[in-house]
């Protein structure tokens, strides 16, 4: 098949796979010379297959040198550049790196064989996708490690990465497993192409819509939420899921010059760079004369048999809410994170204050832009910890909840060892996480009602629901598009308030980036910025955005940021996420034809503004047209979020061997713990673990007529959790 017209094909494989690749040509050259095919053979042989593999391995390995290369050649971001920021949270271990690079030679092989089977035949590359989604076709050479899970041991309590919660596939919601799909990827060539529109054009450009959709007008504050219900959501955000970048083995990849004058040379750009443009018109950056802002494209993963097919992304943490940000999601830091001495996790003390405080991360300056060494920057379970003071907070209280919960087993029954202890308070502590999501946070920002209905939240005390068929792993259409409408909410502010009746102070958010400080500024700080996120507003969930986020993200110093609200669109396009159009169907609506069909759902300006935008209603990316779409009565979202959104939430409760209410396991909670798990909020996690003394029954409401302040003392309105049912019989060491 390469025997003739073959050269474009290469320009076609470097476009999509390695654009600037064209120095190892001559290499693939040579490899494809040695392909024949003859009439009798069938399309796809396992010769053919083990050569694409071969070739595929030998393009991903060169590509991967010559991203060490333009380091080497000074092509990286600079220590003080605010893209770097950007690179701060994700470090890929060794393993998933491992996989990430295997993955990235599957993903070539796959492109080759396509390339040679389509040439060759009537295949059409669409074709061939499919049949090898309906037969698995695995190179020989591979040697694939999650299928190989054993689950030894009693299983009553969670792993730390994930493996054995379901025994009929123990790799399912595992740290570093693919992202799961609800639609067909939207690749350009159905393989990891970045999506083009229709007509075969560039797609409007990511910044372009973020500024005329999202940022178009200031973001309202929210009537009804407080902002630590967003901050609620962000910790489940980073429980679930985490995509990292591509790096270098050198660090963070460059794709725009320095100061974001404009895009890097083809030469000297890695292949993994998908800046985000900038016009020359832009309402923000033309008055800093900025044309580029710096974008990687995720990190990949193998899928779970190693066989070849369209590109899924790496979730690089634990997919079940399972308390992995506070504990980690593999057995190592998990490990670096505890006490070892009464079942606690590791907290550091400050003079004068009561409560404790997260270890400092090993190396500060790698991970928090500080201004001097004694500015606090944190070590948790996920490495996200330090983007925000009130991220940092949260954390916090859930630290001091486990090590409080700690103790009190400990007095209940001082024969149990650091062991037993540790894990006992860390299924307590995830139940309560599982609780005050499920109970607390999804009715009040999805609606109560509709949850039920779909028995997305449990309803009696113990649920049967758990089964062994639902996949736990996160949608990709969830984390890189859906749940990010979330971002809207991000209010521009950080509040601190002294007590309550003081005055309270409010802090622009782009000034705390990467620096927790302001949890540390006297020893009063920590409870003031609990104090304030519970009397702060949340932005309102409508496609407005906080230009905080959407202009000066991770700004740092600088004068400008970067765009958060671009940087979901171009990550939904770079994991190949279904259009909008797509998502409707899945969803029970309509596909529209035109984008009049799409009246129903989106006021007529905003359809206006989608036509304006868009060549053609099939084009319209998830994210952009779901979030015009009219909310649903008691929910911040849409129709085609909302069933995105719950479909997620289904699948984190039901395929979660341990979630906290399931019945009949062997590690089930009895009746009497389960009663008392239910009593935990928001508002006791606050009252137990801070200075705070008063504070609103539901805390993830602001306060008001029907949600008045009370005493932490009144426990009729803020009901503890009573840990007097974990109290074994004296001789009794485990059960
Ligand atoms: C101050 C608040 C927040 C900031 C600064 C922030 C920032 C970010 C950043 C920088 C990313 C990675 C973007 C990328 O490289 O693609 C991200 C991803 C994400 N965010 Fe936020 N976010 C915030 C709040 C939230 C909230 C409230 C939610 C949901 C309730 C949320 C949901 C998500 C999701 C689902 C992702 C994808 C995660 C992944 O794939 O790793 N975020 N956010
Ligand atoms: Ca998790």
């Amino acid at each position: 098949c390469f025997s003739s017209g073959w050269e474009t094909l290469f320009e076609d494989l470097f476009s999509d796979l390695c654009p600037i690749l064209s120095s190892t040509a001559s290499t693939i050259n040579d490899l494809m010379d040695s392909y024949t095919l003859t009439e009798e053979e069938p399309l796809i042989t396992k010769e053919l297959v083990s050569e694409s593999f071969r070739c595929g391995r030998e393009l991903a390995r060169e590509a991967k040198q010559r991203g060490n290369k333009l380091v080497r050649h000074g092509v990286s971001l600079d220590a003080c550049s605010l893209s770097l920021l950007h690179f701060f949270s994700p470090t890929l271990p060794g393993d998933a790196k491992k996989a990430s690079e295997l993955s990235n030679e599957l993903l070539s092989a796959t492109k080759i064989l396509q390339m040679k089977v389509c040439s060759n035949s009537d295949v059409t590359p669409n074709t061939f996708l499919s049949f090898l989604e309906h037969s698995p076709v695995r190179p020989r050479e591979v040697h694939c490690k999650p299928v190989s899970v054993s689950c030894p041991g009693s299983g009553k309590y969670r792993s730390y990465d994930g493996t054995c919660n379901n025994l009929l596939h123990p790799a399912w919601g595992r740290r570093g497993a693919p992202f799961t799909r609800i639609t067909t990827p939207r690749y350009a060539d159905g393989i990891y192409a970045m999506p083009v529109s229709r007509s075969g054009r560039a797609l409007p450009g990511a910044r372009v819509l973020s500024a005329r959709v999202f940022a178009q007008r200031p973001a309202a504050p929210s009537q009804l939420h407080s902002a630590l219900s967003m901050q609620w959501g962000q910790l489940v955000t980073h429980d679930m899921l985490a995509q990292v970048m591509e790096t270098t083995d050198e660090g963070g990849i460059q794709c725009c010059l320095g100061d974001g004058r404009d895009v890097l040379p083809q030469s000297m750009l890695n292949d993994k760079c998908i800046p985000i443009c900038v016009t020359e018109d832009d309402p923000f950056y033309q008055q800093h004369g900025v044309k580029c802002l710096n974008f990687v494209r995720s990190v990949t993963a193998p899928r779970d048999d190693c066989s070849l097919g369209h590109a899924e992304q790496m979730n690089t943490v634990t997919s079940f809410l399972d308390g992995s940000a506070l504990y980690g999601s593999d057995p190592k830091l998990a490990s670096k994170l505890r006490s070892k001495c009464g079942g606690r996790l590791k907290e550091e003390t400050r003079k004068n204050c009561k409560g404790g405080f997260l270890p400092s991360v090993d190396d500060k300056f790698a991970v928090c832009d500080l201004r001097n060494s004694s500015e606090p920057c944190y070590l948790a379970g996920d490495n996200r910890i330090n983007q925000t003071p009130t991220l940092a907070a949260l954390h916090t209280l859930l630290l001091r909840e486990h090590n409080r919960v700690a103790d009190i087993l400990s007095d209940l029954n001082p024969l149990w060892n650091d062991e037993k202890l540790f894990q006992e308070a860390r299924r307590i502590v995830v139940a309560e996480i599982q609780h005050i999501t499920y109970q607390e946070w999804l009715p009040l920002n999805f609606g109560e009602s509709y949850l039920r209905y779909y028995r997305i939240s449990p309803t009696s005390l113990y649920s049967r629901d758990y089964n062994e068929e639902v996949n736990p792993g996160v949608i990709n259409s969830f984390g890189a598009a859906a749940f990010r409408y979330m971002h809207t909410v991000v209010p521009d502010t950080i509040m601190t308030c002294p007590a309550a009746g003081q005055a309270a102070y409010l802090h622009k958010l782009s000034d705390h980036y990467f620096n927790p400080g302001l949890l540390e500024v006297s020893p009063d700080s920590f409870d003031e910025l609990i104090r304030g996120s519970t009397m702060n507003h949340a932005g309102e969930a409508d496609p407005h955005c906080s230009p905080e986020i959407t202009n000066l993200l991770f700004k740092s110093r600088n004068p400008w940021g970067l765009d958060l609200l671009a940087m979901d669109i171009q990550r939904g396009r770079d994991h190949g996420i279904g259009s909008y159009n797509d998502f409707r169907e899945i969803c029970g609506l309509q596909r529209a034809k035109c984008f009049q069909d799409l009246a129903g759902e989106i006021s007529q300006d905003r359809i206006g503004t989608l036509a304006s935008l868009y060549e053609c209603v099939d084009d319209v990316d998830l994210l952009v047209g779901a979030a015009l779409e009219r909310p649903l009565v008691g929910s911040a979202l849409g129709p085609t979020l909302q069933c995105v959104v719950a479909e997620q939430f289904y699948r984190t409760r039901v395929g979660d061997r341990y979630f906290y209410d399931n019945s009949e396991m062997p590690h089930s909670f009895t009746p009497e713990q389960l009663k008392e798990l239910k009593k935990a909020s928001m508002a006791r996690l606050i009252c137990d673990n801070s200075g705070v003394r008063r504070v609103q029954r539901r805390a993830f409401e602001l306060e008001g007529a029907a949600n008045g302040r009370h005493g932490c003392d009144d426990y009729s309105a803020i009901p503890a959790v009573d840990l007097t049912p974990w109290k074994r019989p004296k001789f009794e060491l485990y059960d």
